[in-house]
């Protein structure tokens, strides 16, 4: 299964980065493909004007829907599909967790509207519900001057759980957050040189005794949950 994946977005260069490293590896394989858009490409003005200012007043400037529309029908089409997955990365959304990137890596279309200024008119939302399935994602109680740092955050967590991406899939297995584990938070983790700046790494896990370095690896995830995100004991 290739997954494709379509960024629209008045900055697309910020998807060039999705050439390079794992992700562009990912492309190599045939694992995904990468369309990135330029909204502008959908305005007929001089100007190419994708902004104006808010009905009912207020600070800042919205995203008009006409050229979000035409975009749509150019990218994706005018026909229904729940099979496509369109994502609108906003501080208003529900909290993106790696339960969801698991859901989206088994997706075989993927498109990303990149919101700017204060926010897209809410009638492109409304129009896209009819037509995709829908995600408004929040990274995080934190605003952003646009929606494409949080699509590429997106696209790295879903990408990566796609099968046949990761060199080794059972270290995926172990990490915080996976299905199946509890929602612990990684113990520290320590290689070579065993003396380091007069540190040294903690002598049970030189000791070879997995009973032991599992107790201690589990006591030091509860520790730091416990201190760093006690939501996640409840
Ligand atoms: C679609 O509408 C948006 C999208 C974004 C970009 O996303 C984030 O910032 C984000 C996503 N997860 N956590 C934060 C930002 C604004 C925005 C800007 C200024 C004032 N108010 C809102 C609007």
């Amino acid at each position: 299964m290739t997954m494709r994946l379509d960024y629209l977005s008045i900055f697309p260069g910020y998807f060039d980065v999705l050439d390079i490293s794992l992700l562009g590896k990912a492309v190599d394989n045939g694992l995904v493909e990468v369309h990135a858009h330029d909204l502008r490409d959908w305005t007929h003005d001089r100007h190419r004007t994708v902004d104006d200012t808010p009905c009912g007043g207020g600070a800042g400037m919205v995203m008009k829907p006409d050229p979000w529309g035409e975009a749509f029908d150019g990218i994706i089409g005018i026909e229904p599909d729940p099979s496509v997955h369109v994502i609108f990365p906003t501080p208003s959304g529900i909290p993106f967790t790696q339960s969801a990137a698991q859901e989206l890596s088994t997706v075989e279309r993927v498109v990303f509207c990149c919101g700017r200024y204060e926010g897209i008119d809410h009638r492109v939302i409304d129009y896209a519900r009819t037509m995709w399935t829908v995600h408004e994602l929040s990274l995080g109680d934190y605003v952003l001057n646009g929606g494409e740092v949080a699509a590429l955050a997106i696209t790295e967590a879903v990408v990566r759980l796609i099968p046949g991406f990761m060199g080794n899939p059972e270290s995926l297995a172990e990490e915080s957050f996976s299905p199946g584990q509890e929602r612990l938070l990684e113990y520290p983790l320590f290689t070579r040189p065993v003396s380091w700046r007069g540190m040294d790494v903690p002598e049970v896990l030189m000791s070879g005794h997995h009973g032991r370095i599992a107790e201690w690896r589990r006591e030091e995830s509860l520790l730091l949950t416990r201190d760093r995100r006690p939501d996640l004991t409840d």
